[in-house]
């Protein structure tokens, strides 16, 4: 293992030096928490009753206070694919559970939305919301006070975030994170893709669309494209927070259930009663924040992380934003290609060596930090840097060795590209991140007259009409956190795709997000300011652009700017907030959030956080 390289070592004492006292307050709460926590033998006995009326033939071992009584946060349903195999999960997590004398309750669920279905639709104006309303699900099935640790079964895009959140704020307890696995892969990503794009130019009919989607999404598990989701999972094993190598294990395979297995008996093992005590809230510590940073840049993974990273850190205390960010980006070699940065998807990457392999090239290379907590037999990050099989029945890691195809999986010395997958642009028109790792370098720069709009919808009609034929930076406004919470936007790429493969030179901005599935075509994303102003507010820049203005995007030296002189511009009017499916239940989300480089989110803003 090498010295750990400069530029994180750098960031990660800069992180420290700005969360000092936030952190300190978070580490005395935990404590005080420990402390205080209710000894269940002192708990009046009717609470403990009511607690342990449903537990059936647990109910001996939970009223003899026989081992430790684990809660359960799950965000089963069956119809977000990733999810429902959980379906399956309480019975078998408790009796894992019997085998060491512990227990599990089912704490409580939480809501879990599927991006894929809302892309596009007005649900989706509620995803990024969801996380924040999960934190707090999460926080309802914790306050309870029965549990000595917590099982996390949550994968998507809001879900892993907000249960983590959630879970922070019961710090004092461990924690372990368990995935269900990806979906065999079906049709092709890039495959899918190119129906896509046959489609939005009529070359493509929509039965033929349909056959190629439910070739892709054909079973229970996770979507096989590096997006949001797998992203997630990429992070939480960086962090420690999984069974190592729990990542991208096939549902419904023998070695699924055996690190399910574990991570039952891990929690149980890692307890506040014995002595190896591992609350998640000293696993989260800064130097898991910056590995989770570390492996998004490495790996090329989901924007949505610029957002949600800064937001998890935020409920442990910890203060990241984008300049750490990008100042990381510079030092993290790229060295995983999964699409949508490449043709292989996680299956492959998996069968590659997977996170393995990445967390052996980065702690190698001194890029991720190898002392943290984590849950793993062997504390720090020594242990993800294997690969789990079966010897027999028993669980059992090996060394990774290669990479299994180069196309893929790259080391550190001998990376994709010398730097990350993430840039910060910044100018007179904000701030925002620009996914560099799934964009050809030719591409890094445009400059263009834009087109604005204030609707994805407006774009596609202005599409089809052939309006964009032309080089043209796609601005498109009001779809920040406060405007209509903050919506991807990935229905754009099929269109803006079109546009960039007949030759012209385009690029999108946006004070939107686009998805983790989202590349090929330039971006400036999650613009800050965003355009809408709100009651007593400013509106951002992006509100005093108009057509025609001569805008540049380029990533090479991070800029967001038009030539336009906006000092005398009044700013387009804020639109008036949506109504129906539901929209209207999350006004005070957007009436209270804070900007996207904190997390975008009124909870942990109105926390105080
Ligand atoms: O952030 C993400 O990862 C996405 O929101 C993802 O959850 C969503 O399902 C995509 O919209 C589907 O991607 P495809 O366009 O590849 O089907």
């Amino acid at each position: 293992m090498n010295d750990l390289d400069p530029t994180v070592a750098r960031i990660t004492d800069r992180i420290i030096a700005k969360s000092k006292d936030g952190r300190r307050r978070y580490l005395d709460l935990i404590a005080r928490e420990a402390d205080n926590r209710p000894e269940r033998s002192q708990v009046s006995c009717s609470n403990l009753a009511h607690a342990f009326a449903g537990a059936e033939e647990d109910q001996e071992a939970l009223k003899l206070h026989r081992g430790p009584n684990i809660g359960v946060v799950t965000s089963y349903n069956d119809m977000l694919s990733a999810h429902a195999p959980y379906y399956r999960y309480p019975e078998r997590l408790k009796i894992y559970a019997r085998e060491i004398g512990a227990t599990v309750q089912v704490a409580g669920g939480t809501p879990a939305m599927c991006d894929g279905v809302t892309q596009g639709e007005t649900g989706m104006e509620l995803s990024l919301f969801s996380r924040d309303a999960i934190a707090m699900a999460t926080g309802i099935a914790l306050s309870h006070a029965m549990y000595d640790g917590m099982l996390l079964l949550g994968i998507c895009d809001k879900i892993v975030p907000g249960l983590l959140i959630g879970a922070l704020r019961f710090g004092h307890l461990p924690a372990v994170f368990v995935p269900s696995g990806p979906m065999p892969s079906g049709v092709s990503n890039k495959a899918k893709q190119a129906v896509r794009q046959f489609y939005a130019e009529g070359k493509a009919t929509r039965a033929e669309l349909l056959d190629s989607e439910l070739g892709s999404y054909h079973s229970p598990g996770t979507c096989t494209f590096y997006g949001t989701a797998n992203s997630n999972q990429m992070m939480m094993e960086l962090m420690g927070l999984h069974v190592p190598g729990a990542a991208f294990v096939q549902p419904g395979t023998k070695l699924r259930q055996a690190l399910d297995r574990a991570a039952v008996h891990r929690v149980a093992a890692i307890g506040q009663d014995g002595d190896d005590y591992r609350p998640i809230g000293q696993c989260v510590d800064e130097k898991a924040v910056v590995n989770a940073m570390v492996g998004l840049l490495a790996t090329g993974g989901s924007t949505n992380h610029a957002i949600h990273i800064p937001a998890m850190a935020r409920a442990a205390g910890i203060q990241v934003d984008w300049t750490d960010l990008s100042e990381l980006s510079h030092a993290v070699p790229l060295i995983a290609r999964v699409y949508p940065n490449g043709s292989g998807d996680v299956n492959h990457f998996h069968e590659a060596g997977g996170m393995g392999y990445v967390i052996g090239e980065l702690l190698g290379a001194g890029l991720a930090h190898a002392d943290v907590m984590g849950v793993a037999q062997d504390r720090g990050m020594t242990d993800y840097a294997r690969e789990p099989g079966l010897d027999g029945d028993a669980l059992a890691w090996r060394e990774v060795g290669k990479s299994g195809d180069a196309e893929m999986l790259r080391p550190a010395t001998d990376p994709f590209q010398a730097d990350g997958g993430m840039r910060l642009l910044e100018g007179n028109l904000g701030r925002a991140c620009f996914k560099s790792s799934a964009v050809d370098k030719a591409r890094w720069t445009v400059e263009a007259p834009c087109r604005v709009f204030q609707t994805q919808h407006d774009v596609a009609v202005a599409f089809a009409s052939g309006e964009l034929d032309r080089d043209v930076v796609v601005v498109v406004r009001f779809q920040g956190p406060r405007a209509n919470g903050m919506p991807e936007l990935h229905k754009l790429t099929p269109p803006l795709g079109v546009l960039q493969d007949r030759g012209y030179r385009v690029a999108l901005v946006t004070d939107g997000r686009m998805s983790g599935a989202s590349g090929k075509v330039p971006a400036a994303i999650h613009v800050s300011p965003e355009a809408y102003a709100g009651a007593g507010g400013r509106s951002g820049p992006l509100s005093l652009l108009r057509d025609g203005d001569m805008v540049r995007v380029c990533a090479e030296t991070g800029t967001l700017s038009t030539s336009a002189d906006l000092s005398q511009r009044t700013p387009a009017p804020d639109p008036a907030a949506a109504v129906g499916t539901g929209r209207e239940l999350f006004a005070m989300f957007r009436h209270l959030a804070d900007e996207a480089e904190k997390g975008g989110s009124a909870m942990l803003a109105s926390a105080g956080l």
